[in-house]
């Protein structure tokens, strides 16, 4: 049995409010965490095959990127300023048609080590050629929902519904448990309702989820109503799409009614207010949403359209937002933004029983978080530092499901300089230069 023991950290459980643990440990047993507690609390703390002194540091759950495209690392300031469906049809398409399974992989690579470095143990992805994406996700020690992202109105529609299901055969529940899948139907005015049947299909047939992009434009509900005489939500309600889990990314343009079909039915909506404010899509109404008692996530989207993965920008961004459009500087606090940031990101993937909490019982997905440097001076309330003034950098030491992928801010999976060369190289080719 391998046995870690981190102690001499703040432990913010993420449990409650309250549940905060002054110079605790956790005891993390092959990667499962079997105790949390007071210093000197943990059994048998003497026969540790390594101990972490984490003094000046908060442990936390690692953060949760529940709606990204990692590979699009590679389109990193390629296309930027423009609105989304320019931006995509004449933007980002272009440029995918051009990526093989290798430039993948390293784009996938490039996203792990940005999201280790900032803090991120667990990301929700829909993409082309996730055999690539699952094989970085694999190396670099992360943990992903992974799904292959389907365009039903493209001549390789059908293709993409046999690569889902090589994906859910050949990754659901491999690397150790790290890697589930979800099927990843685009977006309603991408994949038409005979293909979201052919969906479903796959989704009973191999009990799988639906990660979706729903509702993130105007344009968007207007074509749908104007195809269907329907919002978004409410068509695909009408399939019964929500008979199954369903992840719904973006969100942004719901009526009263939409709302309470996502609270109500859907196992979650990611909320990506950077990439939503950046390609001007609108705001999401995510403080009704959690009145209705909606599961709300967040995610960065992909770097195309963001242009970073960092979750505690994210979720601060996406705090402040909700604040500013709602004018009540009450809506989404400190510890509901953190919260949404860890363990609803995990509920929205179908994870909360595995990740998203410091909590017996669970594997082990921890950040150490330095809270020494003068913005974090003073302590007079630590949530609020972590979810208002902290930086990625802060984040020293990431674990995930037991095994340290990252020590004083030395990834140990990965080799930075060799990602950083092919991420270049291939960027370059890629854009034709
Ligand atoms: N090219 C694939 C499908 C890729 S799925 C994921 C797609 O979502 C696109 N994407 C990224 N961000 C957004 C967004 O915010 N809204 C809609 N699509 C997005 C992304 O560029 C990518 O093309 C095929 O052969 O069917
Ligand atoms: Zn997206």
């Amino acid at each position: 049995m391998n046995k870690l023991l981190i102690r001499g950290a703040t432990i913010l459980t993420m449990e409650g409010p309250d549940a905060i643990i002054d110079t605790g440990e956790i005891l993390i047993e092959d990667g499962w965490i079997t105790h949390v507690g007071l210093p000197g609390s943990a059994s048998g703390s003497f026969d540790m095959d390594e101990v972490i002194e984490a003094d000046g540091q908060v442990a936390m759950p690692g953060f949760i990127n529940c709606h990204t495209h990692a590979a699009m690392t590679l389109l990193r300031g390629y296309a930027d300023d423009l609105p989304l469906m320019k931006w995509l049809s004449e933007k980002i398409w272009p440029f995918e048609g051009r990526m093989t399974g290798e430039d993948i992989y390293w784009g996938t690579m490039l996203a792990c080590l940005e999201m280790i470095k900032s803090g991120t143990t667990c990301f929700g992805d829909m993409y082309d050629h996730m055999h690539d994406v699952a094989r970085a996700v694999e190396n670099t020690g992360m943990r992903a929902m992974l799904s292959r992202g389907m365009i039903g109105v493209l001549p390789t529609g059908e293709k993409a519904l046999a690569d889902a299901e090589e994906l859910a055969k050949n990754w659901n529940g491999k690397a150790d448990g790290r890697i589930t899948v979800m099927l990843g139907p685009h977006a309603p005015y991408t994949c038409p309702p005979e293909y979201l049947d052919k969906v479903m299909n796959l989704a009973a047939k191999f009990k799988l989820g639906i990660n979706i992009h729903v509702a993130e434009t105007l344009a968007e509900v207007e074509e749908i109503k104007k195809q269907y005489g329907k919002t978004p939500v409410q068509h695909l309600d009408s399939l019964g799409l929500f008979k199954f889990p369903v992840l719904a990314a973006h969100c942004v343009h719901l009526d009263e009614q939409d709302m309470e079909i996502l609270a109500q039915k859907a196992m979650g909506i990611a909320y990506n207010p950077q990439s939503n404010m950046k390609l001007a899509s609108g705001i999401a109404p995510v403080a009704r949403l959690l009145e209705l008692g909606a599961t709300v996530g967040i995610g960065t989207d992909g770097t195309a359209s963001n242009n970073n993965l960092d979750m505690l920008e994210e979720l601060r961004t996406g705090s402040y937002l909700q604040k500013v459009s709602t004018m009540n500087p009450e809506v989404i606090p400190a510890y509901r933004a953190l919260q949404m940031a860890t363990i609803d990101g995990a509920l929205c993937m179908g994870l909360g029983d595995r990740v998203g909490l410091i909590k017996e019982g669970m594997r082990a997905d921890i950040i150490l978080i330095d809270t020494t440097e003068p913005h974090m001076c003073p302590r007079h309330n630590l949530v609020a530092n972590i979810a208002y003034a902290a930086n990625a950098s802060d984040v020293r030491t990431v674990i995930i499901d037991g095994k340290v992928v990252m020590l004083d801010r030395v990834v140990l999976t990965i080799d930075e300089e060799r990602v950083m060369y092919e991420v270049r190289e291939r960027a370059e080719r890629l854009a034709g230069k």
